[in-house]
Order: C-alpha cells, then sequence, then structure tokens
C-alpha cells in the first residue's frame, strides 16, 4: 500500500523525559543541558592537526564522477561547489530561517511538530533517545511549508513561501545530478533502475527541508548542538552558514570539522544509500557542536526515494561472492525503525545477525550521551 512521509512516525511519537526551555533567552547552560561524558563531546578532534579534510568536489571538473565516488566511499561526506544553486537563493533561505527562528517562541509553537508528525517547529526527533537536552531548536517542511508558514507570519508568509519553494525546486534538480553521479560511480546506469528515472525527473524522489538553529550558548563545553546521528536519507545537502559547528566521525582520525567554505554545500551520505550500494558507500556519523558567541544555522536537504519504493542492496553489486547484507525497505518502514531503534536502525535491516562487537557499522557501539 503506498505510504507517505508524513505517515512514517504514526506509532512512534516522540516525548521528551523534561520540559523543553526557550534555548535563546538562557543566560546560563541549565544542567538539564549539561553533557556530562565531556569525553565523548571533545575527543578526539582532528581539526587541531589538520591531517584530513573533508574532500571539495568541483562539478564542473572533469574528474567530478571519480572524485565524488571516492569521497562516497572513504569519508561518506564531501563539500560540493559550482553545484549551480545561485548564492542569492542561498541568502534568502537563511533569511528566512533567521526570521522564522527570530519569533517569539509563542508564535513558533503555534507551528509546532504534532509528537506523531513529520512537519513543524520543534526539538530533533533523536531528543527522545537522551537523557541530556540539545542546545538547538528546527523547523522541518515537507511538501508545501504554506499551512505552517500562515500561522507563523499570518500577514506576509507568501513572501517566505515563495523563497523555500524555490529553493526546493533547485534542491531537487541537484539532488537528481547527485544521485545519478553517485550511481555512475557505483557502475550503475539509469536503465538499471526503475525507480531512478522519476528520480532524476521534476516529480523525483521525496525530501525534507530541516531548517536548524543553534543559538550562541553561554557554555559550548558542555553543551550538544545535535548529537551524533547517521541521516536516514539516501544523502542529505546540507547548507551551513559562516559558523562552523558540523563534524563528521572519520576512521582512524576521530571527529573532524567540515570547515563552512562560502557557497558551497555539504553533501552526506545516508542509511538507504548505504543500504542501495551494499555498504560500499558507508552512511557518516555526524554532529553539530555550538559556539559561545556565534548562533549557527543550517539547513538540511533529506533526501530519499518515494516513500513507499522498496530499497535493497543494488543487483548489479551483490553476487556470489558480495550477499546482499540489508533486506529490502521502504522509506516510511525505515523512518518507523529509526524511531523505535536510533542508531541500531541499520543493524536491525541487516540481513543476517552480526556477531556482537563485530559489525564496523553497527553506530550504536558510539558512545552518544
Ligand atoms: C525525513 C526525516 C529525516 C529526519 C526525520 C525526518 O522526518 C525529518 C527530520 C530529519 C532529522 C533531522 C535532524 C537529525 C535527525 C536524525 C532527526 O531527528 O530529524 C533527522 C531524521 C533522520 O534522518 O532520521
Ligand atoms: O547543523 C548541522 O550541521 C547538521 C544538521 C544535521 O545533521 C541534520 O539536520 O540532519
Ligand atoms: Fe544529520
Amino acid at each position: 500500500m503506498p505510504s507517505r512521509l508524513s505517515d512514517a512516525f504514526i506509532g512512534h511519537p516522540v516525548h521528551l523525559h523534561q520540559k523543553h526551555l526557550d534555548i535563546n533567552s538562557l543566560e546560563e547552560l541549565p544542567d538539564s543541558f549539561k553533557w556530562t561524558q565531556v569525553e565523548d563531546i571533545n575527543h578526539p578532534i582532528t581539526d587541531s592537526f589538520m591531517s584530513e579534510s573533508v574532500p571539495v568536489v568541483d562539478l564542473l571538473h572533469p574528474n567530478a564522477l571519480e572524485n565524488i565516488g571516492q569521497a562516497c566511499k572513504n569519508w561518506g561526506v564531501f563539500q560540493v561547489i559550482n553545484h549551480g544553486i545561485p548564492s542569492s537563493l542561498l541568502d534568502g533561505v537563511e533569511n528566512t530561517s533567521k526570521s522564522l527562528f527570530s519569533l517569539p517562541i509563542q508564535q513558533k509553537v503555534k507551528a509546532a511538530r504534532p509528537a506523531d508528525g513529520v512537519s513543524g517547529y520543534g526539538f530533533a526527533r533523536i531528543s527522545s533517545f537522551f537523557s541530556k537536552l540539545m542546545w538547538s531548536e528546527g523547523f522541518t517542511i515537507v511538501g508545501s511549508p504554506v499551512e505552517h508558514f500562515r500561522q507563523l507570519w499570518p500577514q506576509d508568509f507568501s513572501k517566505f513561501c515563495g523563497v523555500v519553494e524555490e529553493y526546493q525546486g533547485e534542491m531537487q534538480k541537484l539532488a537528481g545530478k547527485l544521485m545519478l553521479l553517485m550511481l555512475h560511480s557505483l557502475g550503475i546506469t539509469k536503465e538499471d533502475l526503475s525507480w531512478v528515472g522519476p528520480l532524476t525527473e521534476s516529480k523525483g524522489g521525496c525530501a525534507a527541508l530541516q531548517m536548524n538553529h543553534y543559538p550562541a550558548c553561554p557554555d559550548p563545553d558542555q553543551a550538544m548542538g545535535l548529537a551524533a546521528h547517521t541521516d536516514s536519507t539516501l544523502f542529505t545537502i546540507l547548507y551551513q552558514n559562516n559558523t562552523s559547528g558540523l563534524q563528521v566521525l572519520k576512521e582512524g582520525a576521530g571527529w573532524v570539522t567540515v570547515p563552512p567554505i562560502p557557497g558551497a554545500l555539504v553533501v552526506n551520505v545516508g542509511d538507504l544509500l548505504h543500504i542501495l550500494s551494499n555498504g560500499l558507500y558507508p552512511s557518516v556519523l555526524h554532529r553539530a557542536m555550538v559556539n559561545r558567541t556565534k548562533e549557527r544555522l543550517s539547513l538540511a536537504y533529506l533526501y530519499g526515494p518515494q516513500p513507499s519504493v522498496q530499497i535493497s542492496p543494488l543487483p548489479k553489486l551483490v553476487g556470489p561472492s558480495q550477499p546482499p547484507l540489508y533486506r529490502p525497505v521502504t522509506w516510511t518502514e525505515y523512518l518507523g525503525t529509526k524511531a523505535k531503534h536510533f542508531n541500531k536502525a541499520l543493524s536491525c535491516v541487516k540481513v543476517c545477525a552480526p556477531m556482537k562487537g563485530l559489525d564496523a557499522n553497527d553506530h550504536s557501539r558510539v558512545r552518544v550521551g
């Protein structure tokens, strides 16, 4: 039966252990936001050594395809330049997000995300897996922003809707392009897939737009903006403003900061591409840290297939020596699994249960709080 993304969390409502405060007005970090396992937060960070840095891929470079393949395989993340999204549009959507989060809390909660829903204002869905609160607020948009924006800005919602709709359209086109490049880098062509055709056309895949806001924080060393997680997507295209905070976990190197490059977009591999590639392109564990003096904004375009399409390891990538590692799963079903099992979700759809302690892709082994 066809499903919608908005159905994913029916039966998986989010309930917090504690009341969420308006973090924009706090001058001290309350205990409920103090992440006590400081070694998990700060250790080890590679930036100071600058030994490894996240690859930057120029989409107009003749080696773009190869570079994307290498980055997906070795990092699960890269920054993309010359992607064709006008900087005026990036500025416009950043300003829209700034206006949204500057609204009084009483106004923002008018568009609150229901406990079992996808769209609206709220704290990160994954908050319920942690005893401590995260120093961030978010706004999720699936489909048209009109309904929620009318609640936020009864007078001038249409100008904000215009910007977001234009951004969704441009992101959809870019996502289609990147999807094809990633598949080509795996040796897959459009003809090999029944669902890739629609993905690269205007009606394309499906996506959620997540606006994240990390206000300046009085005690950033003890706070966590967004706890370590992988995205339940094919991949995510992230725009970050000029404040750093995003970190990715690189095997052998630890937490590596993804520095903001003006005009660049960060692309990270999600769990569905991990499944589709039969583990060749592993999803990347990432998190967002916060800053003492500067607020940070990010905009994640969480890209997936049509919600009821079954995703499983691509037939071309499996054979007698590479058996399929994951069972077929739809995006809606996977989001439900993530809502229930968080960083163990990928292991939950693994074909045969790995022996305890031997599964390199089991992100639940990383202590996250
Ligand atoms: C499609 C989605 C992926 C996401 C849950 C959501 O319904 C929309 C928000 C997404 C997000 C963004 C912040 C991190 C994350 C883990 C979360 O709590 O909400 C992701 C979810 C995900 O990728 O699983
Ligand atoms: O703010 C960031 O840099 C990360 C956001 C993120 O990981 C997400 O929205 O899924
Ligand atoms: Fe993420």
